[in-house]
């Protein structure tokens, strides 16, 4: 994300944040589950402890007797099988409360992430790819949610049943518990060696995953710009160098997951060999004083040892990778979200349909005051990134019901200034008041609730044209829906689709043409209906004769509001009152249109042609 966090929690942080996080979805759901893994854990080891009493106290003696009486046996054979069965209860109840636990915690986190992405400013979703944010949203959410539901629980398991195994071992025989642990020191060497290996492409994997979805993302949003170029085999070139890093390091991760368990195998074949044979012939020499049930119990425990510890291990790869995508969700949830310290916020007059009254903080209590559109810049000067400045010492004032226009070359600064006007950016230094209130003192959703932007680049939801246009303001009647269309221009076409008004858009737009689009973008900016206005080439794929006739509905809706005006055509902006020339972030030229052709300047040139906006 952010260069900020170059610097990463340790695992270890991560982990315990991680379950920190699960406990407090359901505390309950964790301990329960946490005293099932130890039950079902330790019911296998008094299991295999209770061959020890079965084969001495009722098998060997009962070798002896002539006519043996199997009910002792029976009934410890039924007292083992209860044993089992309680640890097969919990081992069944634990699964099952992992597995309810991990799809709460998964719906958190999904309800966490995408509550807090709303709440990220602008700035977080220009430097990072959409693809690369969805994998977190994806990819890694169902990484982490296999790791609660199947890893973790396992991994307890294991951990519980290696402890209890060692302390059943310990009981029956140090001598040999000692031979046991020699075993298995040798050969967590093989283990620290193997998961560090696959842990480091386990985490490549999911970087290169994150990768591959991000130009997956920006080529099908500029498939179009590839044909257009035949860009295909340059594309697929690329494509193949991002998809074959992905598939080295998951090969490679999966290949050092995978040997690790047949190895930690055979390993236990042999501790068991091992065991029998020195044990079998300690007991025959009489160095170790131990019973022939007493080896077999060890024996099955020896058994038990090795592969929890394989298990232990394998889970661990299956942990590092989730920890490595907890630790890209929690970047996610650590990101910063946008200041907010405004008190004053807008409400809509009651009873009165779009008059707005600022909602004004005062010692005893807060007053009305109505919303004006009085917009004033006083030496704001602004940087998307540090140290590169774009916006230079700009000062503007426009009045109520003003018509301001943004005019210059391509980079001057026109789309930066309007995005200052509803805070999508902070500025560096100046003020910007709106009515005499400093914006920083405004709510961040009550002032971008009073201006309303229409962008050249238009996003339709996936819905009909209907909704799409009320996505302006979701209690406008049908009737306002209409009245919006008939004053944006955008009637008569939507009267030529075949479903009219309920002609369904996807998200991209569906078939409709962009001028089209851009005419319901104006409706859905008119039903709003907003004090101030933002129009950023708004009109720009519309035709100039459908643009004459949307700027007049326009000039009647923007009566008394007051408006920011960025176009290249500069028929549209000749009518405004103030008209801003910038070049390279700075003010050059100030003055309605007469104005600025008597002063023969930039304008005067810009406009008779004599320079081109670029
Ligand atoms: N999100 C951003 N991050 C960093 N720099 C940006 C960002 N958006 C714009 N810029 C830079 O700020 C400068 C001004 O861009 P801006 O979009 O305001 O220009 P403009 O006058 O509206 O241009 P156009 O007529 O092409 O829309 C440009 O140099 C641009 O590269």
């Amino acid at each position: 994300m952010t260069k900020k966090q170059a610097q990463q929690p340790s695992q270890m942080q991560t982990l315990t944040r991680l379950l920190k996080y699960v406990y407090r979805v359901s505390p309950a759901a964790l301990i329960v589950s946490l005293v099932s893994v130890i039950i079902s854990a330790a019911a296998s080891v008094v299991g295999s402890l209770f061959i020890e009493q079965v084969i001495d106290r009722y098998i060997t003696p009962m070798l002896k007797q002539k006519s043996p009486d199997f009910g002792p046996l029976a009934h410890a054979v039924l007292l083992m099988a209860g044993v089992y069965a309680i640890g097969l209860v919990a081992n069944y109840l634990f699964t099952l409360l992992m597995m309810v636990l991990s799809q709460q915690v998964q719906k958190q986190i999904r309800n966490e992430m995408f509550t807090h992405m709303q709440r990220l400013p602008i700035a977080f979703f220009d430097q990072n790819e959409y693809g690369d944010i969805m994998s977190r949203y994806t990819n890694d959410i169902d990484t982490l949610m296999q790791m609660i539901s199947q890893a973790l629980p396992m991994f307890a398991n294991s951990v519980f049943s290696v402890v209890f195994v060692l302390a059943g071992m310990f009981y029956l025989s140090w001598q040999l518990t000692l031979v046991s642990l020699v075993v298995v020191l040798l050969s967590l060497g093989v283990v620290r060696y193997l998961t560090g290996k696959s842990s480091y492409y386990f985490d490549q994997q999911q970087k290169t995953m994150g990768m591959v979805n991000g130009y997956n993302e920006e080529m099908l949003n500029g498939l179009k710009v590839i044909k257009v170029f035949s860009h295909e085999p340059e594309v697929k070139a690329d494509f193949d160098r991002y998809n074959d890093q992905l598939r080295i390091a998951s090969g490679k991760a999966n290949t050092y997951a995978t040997i690790l368990f047949p190895i930690m195998g055979n390993i236990g074949n042999l501790l068991y060999v091992l065991i029998a044979l020195i044990g079998g012939a300690a007991i025959l020499a009489g160095n170790i004083p131990l019973t022939l049930g007493a080896l077999a119990s060890f024996m099955q425990l020896s058994k038990a040892f090795i592969m929890p510890i394989a298990q232990i291990s394998q889970q661990l790869n299956a942990i590092v990778l989730a920890i490595a995508g907890a630790r890209r969700i929690f970047q996610v949830l650590d990101e910063k979200v946008e200041v907010d310290d405004g008190q004053v916020t807008i409400e809509e007059k009651p009873g009165v349909k779009n008059a707005w009254q600022w909602k004004l903080p005062t010692e005893n209590g807060f007053k009305y005051v109505p919303v004006k559109g009085h917009i004033v810049f006083d030496h704001v000067s602004f940087g998307y990134v540090p140290g590169k400045q774009i916006l230079h010492d700009i000062s503007l004032e426009a009045k109520p019901g003003m018509k301001v226009a943004l005019v210059g070359e391509t980079g001057a600064g026109k789309t930066t200034i309007s995005s200052m006007i509803n805070r999508f950016y902070e500025i560096n230094s100046g003020t910007i008041t709106y009515d005499g209130i400093d914006i920083k003192d405004i709510k961040k959703d009550d002032l971008r609730k009073s201006v309303s932007i229409v962008l050249q680049e238009t996003h339709m939801f996936t819905g009909n044209i209907m909704e799409n246009i009320r996505f302006g303001r979701p209690d406008a009647s049908d009737d306002d829906v209409y009245q919006a269309a008939r004053l944006a221009r955008a009637d008569e076409f939507i009267h030529d689709l075949d479903d009219g008004y309920e002609t369904v858009i996807d998200g991209g737009g569906g078939d409709l043409s962009q001028g089209q689009l851009q005419l319901l973008s104006i409706a859905r900016a008119m039903i709003a209906d907003k004090p101030v206005m933002i129009l950023d080439e708004a009109t720009s794929s519309i035709d100039t004769r459908t643009e004459r006739l949307v700027q007049a509905g326009m000039d009647n809706l923007l009566a008394g509001r007051t408006s920011f005006v960025i176009a290249h055509r500069l028929s549209t902006i000749v009518n405004s009152d103030l008209i801003i020339v910038l070049d390279h972030g700075r003010i050059l030229e100030a003055g309605n249109h007469d104005q600025l052709l008597a002063k023969q300047g930039y304008y005067y040139e810009l406009y008779t042609g004599k320079k081109e906006i670029q």
